[in-house]
């Protein structure tokens, strides 16, 4: 087994690309103790993000870019701009990534819950429950599979999310879902915990969910293939970090661990439970993301020629996970307490052993770079396909040589009145779809409205409302 890592390059909306990538590869490159390799965050469009994009994927070995749909006025990009940024992925033969949440949502919502006066974690998850995720799961699948843009989902959270994710793909959709440490090893009663400190500790987007049962499903889906990857999205905030949003849920910085714990929590909770077998286990954690970031069989693979990159498992031994033994550099972890069977007893990078029986001996700077180079097979050899095989052909045909209304601005806006109605001088409000050439509804159109006055509201004598324009047309029209 083996193990690297990929960290995502963000930064502030309208920064350059290309300079948020030189300041990830100055802090990373000097103190990396493996190999990483980095996707690229578009967290604005402009056609000099166009631009950049190319030049990230030709000359800086990125292959993949995150987007958001939460984080509204921060990071959120808006459907057409997602669209645009898949098109561009696609025709780079980079893999789109998306953190699937309706931001739009979650921002009314929160302030709700502050109105209310819910201020803790727990208002965190409830401002943005499963269906929030699961719907910017959908919309996201529906851009790039419009775009013909592979897809993966970041950090799925949740069983409904997951489902939209399974759905797809059995409809033949390039899409891949990826659950992290966190989603599979915990959930998210812990909001409701009476110590703020613990409650808030487990605060990250998408929210860990309060259904017990999430890790467990997420983990047969993962065991049988309806999601292939596992990340952490790792972004650890000690206490007084998180402490910013005491007062207030919206200010709590959203992160947590993983990175360090994300072997032993899926052999505990995938090959200790008998859900998934040890080569299971490799692909998942490792042969699976280095197909799809391209990058096999130099990584994930254990051959002549491959890096040697090597962890030795002892199925055997056990540990318990614990913030005060562990070795990252924060004060919190949300597998507290969790007993793993199995545990990494050597690790190997590049050659040199970094782990020794349970010794980290690392030396800063030891790890490199490692460009990842667009197109990959896994992921583009459909995509490729369906672009031949789905081009947009038209219909030949003999041009239309009969007559063309001519029809005045005036005589239209005159046709968009609906006449007799006091209260409604200019139906567009009602309607999408301009009346028909008669004057009459548009019978595609609805006159149901979700939200907002209603086409007959206060209308005093509705059902006398006389008509000038009846459907069917009056004999008097245009024609
Ligand atoms: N997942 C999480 O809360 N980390 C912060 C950045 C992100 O949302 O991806
Ligand atoms: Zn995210």
């Amino acid at each position: 087994m083996r193990q690297n890592t990929v960290d995502f390059v963000l930064d502030q909306k309208n920064v350059s690309l290309l300079e948020a990538y030189d300041k990830w590869r100055n802090w990373a490159d000097s103190k990396v103790c493996c190999d990483y390799a980095l996707h690229s965050c578009v967290t604005w469009w402009s056609p000099e993000v166009a631009k950049e994009m190319d030049i990230l994927c030709k000359e800086k070995g990125i292959n993949s870019f995150k987007m958001f749909l939460a984080y509204k006025d921060v990071f959120m990009l808006e459907d057409n701009e997602l669209y645009e940024v898949f098109k561009r992925c696609r025709e780079l033969g980079a893999l789109g990534m998306v953190h699937a949440e309706n931001g739009h949502l979650i921002a009314e919502k929160s302030s709700e819950m502050i109105q209310h006066g819910i201020t803790g974690p727990e208002a965190h998850e409830m401002c943005r429950p499963e269906e929030v995720e699961a719907e910017a799961t959908n919309r996201a699948i529906t851009l790039a599979n419009q775009a013909n843009c592979p897809l993966y989902i970041v950090h799925v959270m949740s069983k409904s999310a997951a489902k939209v994710v399974t759905k797809a793909r059995r409809q033949g959709k390039v899409v891949f879902g990826e659950p992290i440490a966190a989603s599979l090893g915990t959930d998210g009663t812990h909001y409701w915990n009476k110590c703020w400190r613990h409650a808030a500790g487990h605060v990250m987007g998408p929210p860990l969910r309060p259904d017990p049962t999430t890790p467990g499903y997420l983990m047969d889906l993962l065991a049988n293939n309806d999601l292939q990857v596992t990340g952490t999205d790792n972004c650890t905030f000690n206490a007084d970090q998180k402490a910013l949003g005491k007062d207030d849920f919206r200010k709590i910085p959203n992160g947590v661990n993983g990175v360090e714990d994300r072997m032993s929590v899926i052999w505990e909770k995938g090959v200790h439970t008998g859900k998934m077998d040890p080569c299971r286990f490799v692909a998942v954690t490792s042969t699976n993301a280095a197909k799809i970031f391209n990058i096999y069989p130099q990584k994930g693979r254990i051959a002549v020629g491959s890096d040697a990159d090597i962890v030795v498992w002892n199925p055997n031994a056990s540990r318990t996970i614990s913030a005060k033994t562990h070795h990252q550099a924060v004060d919190f972890n949300i597998f507290e307490g969790m007993l793993c069977h199995g545990v990494a007893e050597y690790v190997m990078t590049n050659g040199h052993v970094v782990l020794d029986e349970g010794q980290v001996r690392v030396t800063q700077g030891m790890g490199r770079f490692i460009p990842l180079p667009c197109n990959s097979e896994t992921v583009f050899s459909r995509i490729r396909e369906r672009e031949r095989t789905t081009k947009p052909c038209k219909v030949e045909r003999e041009p239309y040589d009969g007559p063309v209304a001519k029809i005045t601005a005036t005589q239209m806006s005159e046709k968009m009145i609906v006449a007799d109605n006091p209260i409604i001088p200019n139906n567009a409000e009602f309607h999408g779809r301009p009346m028909t050439s008669s004057g009459a509804r548009n019978l595609q159109d609805s006159t149901f409205s979700l939200s907002g006055q209603q086409i007959d509201e206060k209308s005093p004598r509705r059902s006398t409302t006389r008509s000038l324009n009846p459907p069917g047309g009056k004999s008097s029209g245009l024609w």
